[in-house]
């Protein structure tokens, strides 16, 4: 894990209209009436910020994260994926056979799921609010859609006692990347691990709270705000002692959605950043792609002489 010196902290960037620094994270109460100001803010300064007083049930949180374990609480060094491979399987067998575990978990799931992506709509529309964008579900409403490709995702990191020895090299649990969609909503365990990369390349640590919410600007609001939100580099490295488990929804939009910077963000034509493109185009170049890559690069337009 990156130790910051102090002399390093109080290099942060200074948010105006301040959203509290917590260790160099904003941190946004949004049970307060105005944090639109302090919203646009972080997601400009580090694409990354830190929620509190969410409205998300602690209740619901605990009820996922130990449904995720699993009912019989077997974690080892293995995390796996089991297909059938019989296309006509009877369903009803596998109810009976892993009783109401996979059903519970699948409804605990879905309940979460709600609670979040309200969460995420609350938050994309008091951006797009800050951002004097009309109308004022520009964003959400792309999560809103039926067709939203939206996606939901458990990492267990297990506790990993090599990284004890390897003073000074951080082994890398899940490698540093920007999340593709248009907001990532994520919560884990108090095992630390993630860390952001701030604009001048430097990575600090998130440190861990069971009870709140982080969440990144995914490439996507990048381009749609034509590049004033950065999507945040992150990256999760492996903690000595502690399991970790996160869990994170991926707020994007139906396939067919054209991506392209908000008209209100951009003077004329010439000031985009961004080629235009839809988001099953950017997700089928993403599979191609190494996880460390800029995927935005190819849509990039060249900066005009
Ligand atoms: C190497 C890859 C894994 C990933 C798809 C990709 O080709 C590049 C982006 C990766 C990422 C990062 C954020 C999310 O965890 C994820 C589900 C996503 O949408 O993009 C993963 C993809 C994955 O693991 O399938
Ligand atoms: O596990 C984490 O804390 C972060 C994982 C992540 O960045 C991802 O799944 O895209
Ligand atoms: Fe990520």
């Amino acid at each position: 894990m990156v130790v910051l010196s102090k002399p390093a902290i109080e290099q942060f960037p200074k948010t105006k209209n301040c959203a509290t620094l917590l260790g160099g994270i904003p941190l946004i109460d949004l049970s307060k009436s105005d944090t639109k100001t302090q919203l646009v803010r972080a997601c400009e300064d580090f694409g990354f910020f830190k929620v509190i007083n969410h409205g998300v049930p602690v209740e619901l949180i605990r009820e996922l994260e130990s449904e995720a374990i699993g009912p019989n609480g077997d974690v080892g060094w293995l995390e796996y994926l089991l297909l059938t491979t019989n296309t006509h399987s009877d369903y009803r067998n596998f109810a009976s056979i892993f009783g109401e575990a996979a059903e519970n978990f699948r409804c605990v799931v879905n309940k979460y799921i709600s609670a979040v992506k309200k969460m995420a709509c609350e938050i994309l529309e008091m951006l797009a609010d800050g951002l004097r964008i009309q109308p004022i579900n520009a964003f959400s409403k792309l999560l809103m859609d039926e067709q939203s490709d939206s996606v939901f995702r458990v990492n267990h990191y297990p506790p990993c006692p090599d990284s004890q020895e390897s003073k000074g090299r951080n082994l890398i649990g899940f490698g540093e990347h920007t999340d593709p969609q248009i907001i990532s909503v994520l919560r884990s365990n108090n095992t630390s691990g993630l860390q952001i990369s701030l604009k001048d390349g430097r990575w600090i640590p998130v440190p861990p709270d069971q009870n709140s919410f982080f969440i990144n600007v995914g490439d996507s609001l990048q381009v749609m705000t034509n590049g004033r939100f950065k999507s945040v580099r992150h990256r999760v490295v492996a903690n000595s002692s502690k399991s970790r488990l996160s869990m994170i929804y991926f707020g994007g939009p139906p396939l067919s959605e054209r991506i392209a910077p908000l008209a209100s963000l951009v003077q004329g034509e010439e000031d985009s950043l961004y080629k235009e493109f839809t988001w099953f185009e950017y997700k089928k170049s993403a599979y191609k792609t190494r996880l460390a890559d800029n995927r935005l690069g190819l849509f990039e337009k060249i900066a005009a002489s």
